[in-house]
């Protein structure tokens, strides 16, 4: 089993359907791994935080890093316990805040699926929905905030899919899909890693080999080609500071698309 656990975000504002997403599709990716966990998020949240989004107060970034850190590192270790993989709710609306989930757990292997209902669609919702603390009056600020995910470079671990106007199994089905495409791709993005690991302990004899490390990363990476797009092969290099040897890759790639 790989070192590094994979996370599953549902993200979005209040009432796009996260938590009904969340649940049934931790069923059908128990298929494939059997103990996967699904977490609420809100649940993560301090009474004060509750406290405020029930008087319509909403949110704002200092009342969420705690919570997000405890988002990140909940989900982490459900995954280690479990298979590997954790489903977790979370509205992660804006792009820091993405981005602090993942630098809370460098290890951990986070993917955004972000839904999206417009604020008509959730306006109907939250009016009809009853015993949740969060109300309609709280709409404006969930727009506000809302940052998708639509530049492909800057987040390719995230998906957006669109609710309004769907049938709840249609929208199911999407969400299972692109989840398994997203996972796919992580055993691409956790073997970059474990072999990054494996250069940097310099005990290994292979270490200070540049053609072994480049011989060994574009077999790799040409292998998974088929199905990875080059941008977000591109871009995972980068993240990882590989940049000492980005640019043979790059050419090796080139070579071989050609
Ligand atoms: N596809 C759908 N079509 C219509 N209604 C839906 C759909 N999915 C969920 N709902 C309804 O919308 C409301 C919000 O759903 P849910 O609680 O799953 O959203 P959420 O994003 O988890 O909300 P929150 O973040 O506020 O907890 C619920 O009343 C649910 O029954
Ligand atoms: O970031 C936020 O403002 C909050 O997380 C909310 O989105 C709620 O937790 C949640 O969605 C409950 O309705």
């Amino acid at each position: 089993m790989s070192t590094h656990p994979t996370v599953l975000v549902i993200g979005g504002t209040a009432g796009t359907g996260k938590s009904t997403i969340g649940e049934s599709l931790v069923n059908l990716l128990r298929l494939k791994y059997p103990n996967a966990q699904f977490l609420e998020g809100d649940r993560l949240h301090s009474k004060q935080n509750i406290e405020k989004m029930s008087n319509g107060i909403p949110l704002c970034d200092e009342d969420r890093w705690d919570w997000l850190e405890r988002i990140s590192t909940e989900s982490t270790l459900s995954a280690s316990a479990n298979d590997g993989l954790c489903i977790i709710t979370c509205s992660a609306l804006k792009l820091k805040y993405r981005n602090y989930i993942i630098d809370k757990n460098p290890n951990t292997i986070f993917f955004f699926l972000m839904v999206y209902a417009s604020p008509k669609e959730i306006l109907m919702r939250l009016t009809r929905r009853e015993g949740h603390f969060m109300k309609a009056n709280m709409l404006n600020s969930q727009f506000a905030d809302l940052e998708l995910p639509i530049n492909n470079q800057v987040e390719p671990h995230s998906r957006v899919v669109t609710v309004d106007g769907r049938l709840e199994h249609h929208v199911l089905l999407e969400t299972f899909d692109v989840s398994f495409e997203l996972l796919r791709s992580r055993s691409l993005k956790a073997q970059i890693l474990e072999i990054f690991e494996l250069y940097k302990d310099e005990r290994n004899p292979c270490f200070n080999d540049k053609d072994f490390k480049n011989s060994l990363m574009l077999d790799l990476i040409i292998n998974e080609l088929s199905w990875v797009n080059v941008a977000t092969i591109k871009s995972e290099l980068h993240n990882l500071v590989m940049n000492d040897f980005l640019e043979e890759i790059q050419e090796g790639l080139e070579y071989k698309l050609r």
